[in-house]
């Protein structure tokens, strides 16, 4: 998979684009990127992935500028396995934000990425203002010389169109469980072991405390169980999230208390998968109380979900 500069106008070889932010790579992204694919290999094009660096409201909105399901990262090993041919990843720059509709299509997916087929969503709104949609592109595609393919939305069985947003809120609200169903994957954050308080070992509970990016979604404060990929091996886990209230003016943290493993893993970069929530973040009256529902809390799961169950 060939990353692209989008300034770069020197590959001539025609491309299908799927345009979209696409965060997450949800079932309606996976579907319409499968359509783009379709039409590439119909054709004889290169299957092309644009999408922008950053959240387009990081520029516009700041204030409402969503955390994100999947890093660029994680993007791009999705982008990779579906066997996407490029991706272009646009900065929003003012220059890109201020964009006429008719000159983002113009300029940039027709005379500089030789789009000859242009995959969008029914949504789909593009250019200054968010002013282009699916319309346009198709008012244009005979003079500018592409075709265009508008898909559906992939709903569930409920009637609710799969998004982004609807995702991002079942995760903050601890949802993790649902959220499968709609990634196609379980939801997982990218992260560095880092030193905590040390508390958790002197309890001989101890916990690998997770520094993930800034700008990344997580569930809500409470207890998970997990898994989690160190070096390459899948564990069992059981993640707390949130401000160990427990403690006065204790840092916001993600520890995980894996199974059966007893390694010194500071530094490492691990993946970690939310499967379900099982309680909130509770303050209890004495350590004593809260080591003892930590004890229990580790009980359940290994009797409910590791006993038994291989998952390396
Ligand atoms: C499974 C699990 C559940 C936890 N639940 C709570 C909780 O309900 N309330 C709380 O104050 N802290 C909770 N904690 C966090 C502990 O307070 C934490 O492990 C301890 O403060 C150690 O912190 P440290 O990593 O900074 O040393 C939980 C930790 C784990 C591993
Ligand atoms: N459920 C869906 N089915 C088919 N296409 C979709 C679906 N959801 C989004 N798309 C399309 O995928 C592309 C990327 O959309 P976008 O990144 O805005 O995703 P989104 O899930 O709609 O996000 P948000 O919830 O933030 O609006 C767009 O062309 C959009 O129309």
């Amino acid at each position: 998979m060939e990353i692209i500069d989008w300034r770069d106008a020197s590959q001539n070889q025609p491309t299908a684009i799927a345009l979209g932010f696409f965060d997450g790579i949800h079932l309606g992204h996976r579907h319409l990127m499968e359509e783009m694919i379709r039409m590439a290999g119909d054709n004889g094009w290169k299957s092309c992935v644009l999408t922008f660096k950053q959240h387009p409201l990081t520029k516009v909105f700041p204030k409402y500028a969503p955390k994100l399901i999947t890093s660029n990262e994680e993007k791009l090993r999705i982008l990779q396995e579906m066997g996407i041919d490029q991706v272009v990843f646009m900065e929003f720059t003012d220059e890109v934000m201020n964009l006429e509709p008719r000159d983002f299509v113009k300029k940039i997916l027709v005379d500089r990425l030789k789009a000859k087929g242009i995959v969008v969503g029914f949504n789909y709104n593009f250019g200054k203002k968010g002013t282009g949609n699916s319309k346009m592109l198709e008012s244009w595609s005979k003079e500018l010389g592409y075709d265009v393919k508008v898909v559906d939305p992939i709903v569930d069985k409920e009637g609710q169109v799969v998004s982004s947003t609807f995702i991002r809120n079942l995760i903050v609200n601890g949802k993790v469980d649902r959220v499968a169903k709609y990634l196609g994957r379980d939801f997982s954050v990218l992260g560095k072991v880092i030193r905590g308080k040390g508390l958790g070992r002197q309890f001989h509970i101890p916990t690998a405390n997770i520094k993930i990016a800034e700008n990344h979604i997580l569930p809500d404060a409470g207890v998970y169980y997990t898994t989690i990929e160190v070096e390459g091996e899948m564990y069992h886990g059981l993640t707390n999230v949130g401000h160990n209230p427990t403690f006065e003016n204790h840092p916001f943290s993600i520890e995980t208390f894996i199974y059966d493993f007893d390694r010194d893993i500071y530094g490492n970069t691990v993946q970690l998968f939310f499967h379900k929530k099982i309680r909130k973040e509770r303050k209890f009256d004495s350590v004593d109380a809260l080591i003892a529902q930590i004890q229990s809390d580790i009980a359940m799961i290994r009797e409910k979900y590791v006993k038994g169950r291989s998952i390396r």
